[in-house]
C-alpha cells in the first residue's frame, strides 16, 4: 500500500504495508525491561467474590486489570508535563503523528565515570539535515534492551549541550533505546529534558521525548517518515508506538 506525502521537503513515498516497529512490548514478567526501581508490571484477572475475569475459570470474557508505569516499564512518549509543577497532558499536547525522521546510531562517548553522547557525535551523524523527528540507537545495539533491567547500571546520557543543539536544529521530537535523555542519578538536575522544551525559555510545548525504543539492527539508519501514536492518557507520558517507513522515493 504506497501513499505519496506532499512535505514541505518535497514528495515523499512510503509502503504502509512495511511498517518497522520501533517500540518493546510490555509484558507482564520480570524479564519486561525496567528501570527507575520498581517491580514488574502485572496483568491480571479482575477478582471479586464471586467472580474472576478469566474464561479458564469459567468468565464469559478475558478481563484483565493492568498495572504498570509507563516511565519504567516500555516505549513511552512524554511532553513537558513530566518535569513541570502544573500538569500537562501529552494527549493535549501532541496532536500531529506523523513525521520526517532521522534514525542515527551514536557509540556513546566514556567521559570521567560515565557514558555520553556528545554535541560533537550529534553534529556529525546529523549533518545539516533538520528531520521533525531524532531517533537514536545507541550501539552496542544488542537485543537484550528488551528486557534489560537499568536501575543503578548509570546509563548513558545526551548532554546539554548536544540538547541543546537538537532544539536549535529545530527537531520537536527525541526518541532514544535509553531509559532517559538524562544521567540515572543527576540530582534533579534533568539537563537535556530542561534543555529540548527550553524549560527556562520560550517553552516548546508540542515537543516529545520518546524513552526506551528499540531498534533493531536490520533497520538501516538514514531518513524516514515517522508515525508517533500514543494510548490516549491524559497524564504527562503515554504507553506509545512508533512506527518507521522506509522512504521508497
Ligand atoms: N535523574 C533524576 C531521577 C529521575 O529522573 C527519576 C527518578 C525516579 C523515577 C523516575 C525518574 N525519571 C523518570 O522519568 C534524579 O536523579 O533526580
Amino acid at each position: 500500500m504506497i501513499t505519496t506525502i506532499e512535505h514541505n521537503s518535497g514528495k515523499l513515498q512510503i509502503d504502509l504495508s512495511n511498517p518497522l516497529d520501533i517500540s518493546i512490548p510490555l509484558r507482564a514478567s520480570k524479564r519486561n525491561v525496567n528501570a527507575w526501581y520498581i517491580s514488574e508490571p502485572k496483568i491480571e484477572p479482575v477478582k471479586t467474590k464471586d467472580f474472576i475475569g478469566s474464561v479458564k475459570a469459567g468468565a464469559d470474557v478475558n478481563f484483565n486489570d493492568i498495572y504498570f508505569n509507563p516511565h519504567a516499564h516500555g516505549t513511552h512518549t512524554e511532553c513537558i508535563g513530566h518535569i513541570t509543577e502544573e500538569f500537562h497532558s501529552i494527549n493535549k499536547n501532541l496532536k500531529q503523528f506523523f513525521f520526517t525522521a532521522e534514525l542515527i546510531s551514536v557509540a556513546p562517548e566514556n567521559y570521567m565515570k560515565d557514558t555520553i553522547i556528545s554535541k560533537k557525535q550529534i553534529e556529525a551523524l546529523l549533518k545539516d539535515k533538520k528531520p521533525e523527528a531524532l531517533v537514536i540507537r545507541t550501539m552496542p545495539n544488542t537485543k537484550d534492551k528488551k528486557n534489560r533491567h537499568y536501575s543503578e547500571t548509570n546509563w548513558a546520557y545526551l548532554t546539554e549541550e548536544a540538547m541543546v543543539f537538537i532544539r536549535e536544529q529545530g527537531i520537536q521530537h527525541v526518541l532514544i533505546d535509553l531509559p532517559s535523555v538524562d544521567r540515572e542519578h543527576d540530582g534533579g538536575k534533568l539537563l537535556a529534558h530542561k534543555a529540548f522544551w527550553n524549560f527556562d525559555g520560550e517553552r516548546r510545548m508540542h515537543c516529545t521525548i520518546t524513552e526506551f525504543i528499540y531498534v533493531r539492527n536490520k533497520i538501516k539508519d538514514g531518513n524516514y517518515m515517522l508515525n508517533l501514536q500514543i494510548a490516549p492518557f491524559e497524564n504527562d507520558a503515554s504507553p506509545s508506538k512508533p512506527i518507521l517507513y522506509e522512504i521508497l522515493a
